[in-house]
């Protein structure tokens, strides 16, 4: 899929992966709606955005990916906006073990409230043109954290959904691929003061600084980079993508 005249819906796209995802995107061509909590930074973001890229390249929404609301109104608005979605980031994510439910909620109910409002949208069954969906996932939805469990368990269910996604799609003929990034450490506020946020596991602070001694930290540009592939190679479906500071690799999961 080449990016010029599509457009893309980014969730958590304010700060951080997001930021760098959506960025990568305009600068290939695409136009973008970011959705974030943070009106704010979002609202900013967007103007500077538009000042590089040509005014209408950007918009933002205030959008929480709690709310099925939010997010109808907000795909609703993006569709409206540019004319249709061809592209779908749920990237928004936190990671605190203290307020666990909280991030059930957003990491992976999340996800899934984004995606079936983004296959009414999207889906050729619905009229729609297909497309790509991208989540942003993590190294630990490929194997455990221990100083985690819930961040863990939402990002093991966001890969597995994102794979039985990829699988549906290909057999209802949705047109649309799905696929994961699952990165190691990312330079990003969500690895500034971890041990705030394990919560009950806060005795595995050490566990998580020696992971990420061991492991490296990428930055948001190595994610951004990583995406394109994603969108842009028709063949990629059901891929979990990992993204190390040595290099990339698609997970190659074991058959039953
Ligand atoms: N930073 C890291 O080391 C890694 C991060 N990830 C994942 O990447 C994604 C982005 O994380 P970062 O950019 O690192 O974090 P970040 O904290 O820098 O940015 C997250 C963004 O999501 C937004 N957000 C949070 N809750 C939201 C909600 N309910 N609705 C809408 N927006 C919301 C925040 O306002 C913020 O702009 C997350 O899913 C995270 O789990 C994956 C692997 C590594
Ligand atoms: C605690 C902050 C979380 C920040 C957000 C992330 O998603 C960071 C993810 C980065 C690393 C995840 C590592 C997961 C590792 C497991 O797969 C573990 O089983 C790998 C063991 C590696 C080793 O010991 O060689």
């Amino acid at each position: 899929m080449a990016l010029t005249g599509k457009s893309a819906v980014v969730t958590g796209a304010a700060l951080g992966i997001g930021k760098g995802l959506s960025e990568v995107l305009l600068q290939n061509g695409a136009k973008v709606a970011l959705l974030d909590v943070k009106e704010s930074a979002g609202q900013s973001l967007v103007e500077s955005l538009n000042q590089q890229h040509g005014t209408g390249s950007a918009l933002f929404l205030k959008c929480d990916v709690e709310s099925e609301e939010q997010l109808k109104a907000a795909f609703q608005k993006a569709t409206e906006t540019f004319g249709g979605i061809d592209i779908l980031c749920n990237n928004a994510g936190i990671m605190n073990e203290a307020t666990w439910e909280k991030a059930v909620s957003i990491n992976l109910m999340g996800v899934i409230r984004a995606t079936y409002i983004a296959l009414e949208h999207m889906s050729k069954l619905n009229g729609g043109k297909g497309g790509v969906i991208v989540q942003t996932a993590s190294l630990a939805g490929l194997g455990p954290f221990p100083s985690c469990p819930v961040y863990t368990a939402t990002k093991s269910g966001v890969v597995g959904f994102t794979r039985a996604m990829a699988a549906a799609s290909a057999v209802s003929g949705y047109g649309i691929r799905f696929n994961a990034l699952c990165p190691t450490f990312v330079q990003t506020e969500m690895i500034t003061n971890i041990p705030a946020r394990l919560g009950q596991f806060s005795h595995l602070n050490e566990v998580a600084e020696q992971l990420k001694e061991k492991l490296g930290v990428l930055s948001v540009s190595d994610v951004a980079e990583s995406l394109l592939e994603l969108v842009t190679d028709e063949t990629k479906n059901g891929e979990a993508l990992m993204i190390l500071t040595k290099g990339k690799a698609y997970m190659q999961f074991p058959s039953p």
